[in-house]
């Protein structure tokens, strides 16, 4: 394993650098504008949902509306008790407003992924299966909706894949924009890190077998359905520690109303039960109750505007604060279909004898690296593709992550091909002599980035190097741009291959990435992962491979590229569907932007409520208590008028606030500090002044009411 770093400052080429596309993809077509509770059609739509949220069992997860709750059922059936209190009713139904007003901003916040949700249904429903029957029996066709897990299928030009799995036979070209909204056509195939396939998509040609690896019901359209919709959101932690907060909060005010009755009494007034439950609810932090869950939702729904799936509330939180992101090479960082392009023999050999060996080594090797050999030596020397069963008594050695080599073993003759470490060590451990050349060669494929397979075989002339594969790779496009970016963002980029130094060191300069380490096996991806989280850092990994899977779950924040294996997309915490490895700028900002609305909207509303006490109980007491009318600074009305006019604005607010928690607050790249202060300014001198004004406003708009008193 070798660790290099790599200045950020070393010569760049700008070569590579191209403007990165616009960050959404925007193929959903509804309610992917705007603030979406100004869309008029969208709130009544919400409507129905808005009602169907006032079952307490689904109430008691928010203990401030729960409160709010339980008090409109006080108010109200206190008020049938006296018919002709107006002021009763009114009140009752200002607090069932603001019941309604929160169970709106969520249904708001949902509704938003419902359309999209439609959407996927489309894709995912009729499809019809063609199984293969169990030891080559006849192909039958069955429902897509009757696939166990194992089973074969065949796809063919114009099917529809009719659930998720690997390939296992074939490349195709297939068409996923039923589920990425990305029109241009991408390759699949069996063996290497782009095997894997989703139900509902599409194949554009040629043919393919799939193993199906999910059962009907929990594939992957029907994750992004139920993610999409908001049903398979749990609450993070963060959330569920504000919640026991914000429930602390509640009790604490509901003992301090508790005690104002005696007070009252011992003044000569009497306070009614509908005044202290308004009083109550105008006093906990009903704001941020109301709006937490929409924040969340809106956040993940971000998310799935920007084509990324998160299965993790708890991922999107981590990334807001993600200081070290690791890369995979092949297929993440590069296009990943490596080909071989060349053969170049080493003295003493042909390019003939390098092609004959390579291919021969590759007729079993279903990675696209293997697979591109037999094609590239058919091509340029005419061999024939030979048939693994012509070949009687082979032995096939498959290739690993860990051996990095693969090979054959036939007629007393062992042929390998791999990475040079691993084939020198092979050719060395059999007595056999490497000559210098073959290093060279390796080095300069190195250095031009590409990937060098040495060939080696062993044979009654001993051990030996025949000569090296190129492999070619391509930096994906425009990604150098975008790794400047996050290291302005404060995180640090290293790239993580199993490849070796020096390709990794021509490949990490053109991506401009800021560290990598070489020859690593997933264990040590894996390691290094927990050695950063050890320092107490959150560490985000984007990959593809099978090889990376242990990383990806290792790691805060798991990006699986869609063009990689199932293994991966299983193991991350989110699947990008644009396979897209600088997308994690738009994850981080998402997530830090939820962060600080969440922030923004509690210190508002702890704000908004502290001053609402002092706005109101001046104007309670001060019929009875002269003395106090200095302090009713506000000259409110009356002590009627002052508490409707507090409980009308509590209400408001949240509908007022409803835009912003689903827009989220803008996030601007700067340090922690700065960020808090800024918002403590905003949003808590904010929250101090708003009640004031608009209770005052209200107050006047309510005295005008006839009979008021
Ligand atoms: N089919 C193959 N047969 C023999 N050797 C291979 C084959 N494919 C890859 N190799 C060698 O094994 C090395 C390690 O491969 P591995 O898949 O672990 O990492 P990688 O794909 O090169 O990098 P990354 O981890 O960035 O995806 C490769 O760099 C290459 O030298
Ligand atoms: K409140
Ligand atoms: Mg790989």
């Amino acid at each position: 394993m070798t660790v290099r770093t790599q200045k950020s400052e070393d010569s760049m080429s700008t070569s590579t650098v191209a403007p990165h596309r616009g960050a959404p993809t925007g193929h959903h077509p509804e309610g992917r504008t705007g603030a979406g509770l100004f869309d008029p059609g969208q709130v009544l739509k919400s409507l129905p949902d808005a009602f169907r949220k006032l079952d307490p069992r689904v109430m008691v997860t928010s203990p401030v509306m729960f409160v709010v709750l339980v008090g409109s059922v006080l108010t109200t059936v206190f008020s049938f008790t006296d018919p002709g209190d107006w002021f009763g009713w009114t009140i009752s139904a200002w607090l069932w407003l603001t019941v309604i007003f929160a169970n709106l901003a969520e249904a708001v916040a949902e509704g938003r992924g419902k359309a999209q949700a439609d959407t996927l249904r489309k894709a995912r429903t009729g499809t019809v299966a063609r199984r293969l029957g169990g030891d080559g029996g006849p192909e039958e066709r069955v429902p897509g909706t009757r696939l166990r897990i194992g089973d074969l299928v065949v796809c063919e030009t114009g099917d529809v894949i009719p659930g998720d799995g690997d390939v296992v036979e074939g490349v195709a070209s297939v068409d996923e924009s039923a589920i990425t909204g990305e029109s241009a056509p991408v390759i699949r195939e069996s063996g290497g890190d782009r095997s894997a396939v989703t139900g509902g998509t599409k194949v554009l040609s040629d043919r393919i077998v799939v193993r199906i690896t999910t059962k009907p019901g929990e594939t992957f359209i029907d994750r992004m359905i139920g993610l999409v919709e908001g049903a398979a959101r749990q609450k993070t932690p963060n959330e569920i520690a504000l919640n026991i907060l914000l429930a602390s909060l509640t009790v604490a005010f509901l003992l301090a109303v508790a005690t104002l009755p005696p007070f009252a009494d011992y003044a000569g007034s009497a306070l009614s039960m509908v005044v202290l439950v308004a009083l109550l609810v105008c006093l906990i932090p009903t704001t941020i109750g109301a709006l937490l869950s929409a924040i969340g939702i809106a956040g993940m729904d971000r998310l799935v505007q920007r084509n990324v799936l998160a299965m993790s509330g708890r991922a999107v939180e981590a990334a807001g604060d993600v200081s070290t992101l690791l890369l995979d090479k092949t297929g993440t960082i590069t296009l990943g279909n490596r080909q071989a392009s060349e053969f170049v023999p080493v003295r003493g050999t042909t390019e003939a004898e390098v092609a004959d060996a390579a291919q021969l080594s590759s007729l079993a090797d279903e990675t696209p690296e293997g697979r591109s050999v037999v094609v590239l030596a058919k091509e340029r020397y005419g061999l024939r593709e030979r048939h693994q069963g012509e070949l009687v008594g082979a032995r096939w050695t498959e290739f690993s992550a860990q051996t990095r080599m693969s090979g054959v073993d036939l007629d007393g003759r062992s042929i390998r091909k791999g990475a040079a470490g691993a084939v020198i060590a092979w050719v060395e451990e059999r007595g056999g002599q490497v000559t210098e050349d073959a290093a060279t060669v390796a080095d300069r494929i190195s250095e031009a980035g590409g990937t060098p397979l040495l060939v080696a075989v062993e044979d009654t002339d001993g051990a030996r190097v025949l000569g090296v594969i190129h492999l070619k790779d391509v930096v994906k496009h425009g990604i150098r741009e975008r790794f400047q970016e996050l290291r302005r963002m404060g995180i640090r980029t290293v790239m993580i291959t199993g490849d070796n130094p020096l390709t990794a060191k021509a490949i990490a300069e053109e991506a401009g990435v800021d560290d990598f380490l070489a020859e690593a096996t997933p264990e040590d991806k894996m390691a290094l992962i927990k050695r950063e989280q050890a320092g107490g850092k959150l560490v985000a990994m984007t990959g593809d491979g099978t090889n990376d899977a242990p990383a990806l779950a290792q790691a805060d924040v798991g990006v699986a590229m869609n063009t990689g294996t199932s293994a991966a997309k299983e193991a991350g915490n989110m699947v990008d569907l644009d396979s897209d490895p600088t997308k994690l700028i738009d994850i981080v900002e998402i997530g830090k932007q939820l962060l600080i609305t969440r922030g923004a909207l509690t210190t508002f509303s702890v704000a908004n409520d502290v001053a609402k006490y002092f706005a109101i109980i001046p104007a309670l007491f001060a019929a009875v208590h002269p003395g106090l009318d200095k302090l009713n600074i506000m000259g409110l009305f009356s002590p009627d008028s002052a508490i409707l006019s507090a409980v009308i604005f509590n209400a408001l607010v949240i509908i007022a606030l409803v835009p912003l928690a689903l827009r989220g607050v803008r996030y601007r790249p700067g340090s922690a500090d700065t960020l808090l202060r800024r918002n403590l300014a905003v949003y808590g001198l904010g929250g101090l002044i708003a009640p004031f004004v608009g209770i005052k406003i209200i107050d006047m708009l309510v005295s005008l009411i006839p009979g008021i008193g």
